[in-house]
């Protein structure tokens, strides 16, 4: 299906970067059907171009109607002017996904015309080398060959799981925001290696193989966290001493209360952004 579609990114930023970067590295399209357009940074359009040989376009020179489906990839504030851009501009059967965190469904179908073909999706950034958690989520007129078309789009990238939309604010605080978390675990990990004398570079190295294979454990085996966990850690042992500590400071509850604010500000947004389309204001999303 996506040999022969034309594809656009709306929003030229890390979102977009890191889908563009998976796509093409997938070789299941090629660069001459994937598209990109901003607001004004010309430059950015040409970096991209230049990088992944994609077709990077001004804004009014993209040709709307040459493309099948487009992805809403800017921040959630700016999603109006792009929708005032596209909605008397394209056709119903022109595919709409969005990856913008807290922007519904419900929102786009209000904000587009009658039937518009709108599916709700949130990737992460490790798109770029096409590991994804991404969850999809259609909207109420979309029809099977399009949540297939996503599916398949997304699929080049990573994994995709298809979810209730109630589930996406949830998803987003676990799989949008998700590698953040590990990142800033990795720093901090990497700080104490480095302290201890090793560089930088290997303890960054030997944290990420850590991490890797405690995620392929995961995958591989059918063995729960915990379950896991047990067998890492031996009676009055290393990982004792470090669970122990892990727990004394906090850190349970520290990952729990960044997956709930996460989860929270996604329905933030949802909420700010619905409440200004029913009394008729300007957006206002903080
Ligand atoms: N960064 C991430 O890890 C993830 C981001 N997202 C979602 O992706 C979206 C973009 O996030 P980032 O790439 O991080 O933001 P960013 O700030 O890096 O990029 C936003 C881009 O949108 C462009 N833009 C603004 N208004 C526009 C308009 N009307 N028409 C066309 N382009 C317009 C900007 O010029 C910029 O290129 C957000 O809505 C976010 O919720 C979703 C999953 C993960
Ligand atoms: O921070 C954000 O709002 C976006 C959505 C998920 C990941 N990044």
């Amino acid at each position: 299906m996506l040999h022969d579609k034309t594809i656009a990114f709306l929003g030229a930023g890390s979102m977009a970067e890191a889908m563009i970067s998976g796509l093409v590295k997938s070789e299941k399209m090629k660069a001459n059907q994937i598209f990109v357009t901003n607001r004004s940074n010309h430059k950015r359009l040409g970096a991209l171009e230049k990088t992944y040989g994609i077709n990077g376009v001004n804004q009014k020179e993209l040709k709307l109607d040459q493309i099948d489906v487009f992805i809403l990839a800017m921040k959630p504030k700016d999603v109006d002017g792009a929708l005032d851009h596209i909605r008397d501009r394209i056709k119903p059967h022109q595919l709409i996904m969005s990856v913008l965190a807290g922007i519904t469904t419900s929102y786009l179908e209000q904000n587009l015309h009658y039937g518009q073909q709108i599916v709700r999706v949130m990737p992460n950034t490790s798109s770029t080398i096409g590991e994804s958690a991404t969850a999809i989520s259609p909207g109420q007129e979309t029809a099977n060959k399009n949540i297939k078309l996503t599916k398949e789009l997304f699929k080049c990238i990573g994994k995709v799981y298809e979810i209730e939309e109630k589930n996406m604010d949830i998803f987003t605080g676990l799989a949008g925001s998700g590698p953040a978390y590990f990142y800033y675990l990795m720093e901090h990990m990497e700080q104490e290696g480095v302290h201890a004398g090793l560089d930088a570079e290997t303890t960054r190295q030997i944290i990420a193989q850590t991490i890797v294979g405690a995620a392929k454990m995961i995958q591989d085996q059918d063995k729960t966290p915990t379950v896991l966990r047990e067998k890492v850690t031996s009676p009055n042992g290393t990982t004792a001493a470090g669970l122990n500590a892990l727990e004394v400071h906090g850190g349970g509850i520290a990952i729990s209360k960044a997956v709930e604010h996460a989860t929270k500000r996604s329905k933030e947004i949802s909420d700010q952004i619905q409440e200004s389309l029913l009394v008729g204001s300007s957006k206002q999303i903080s």
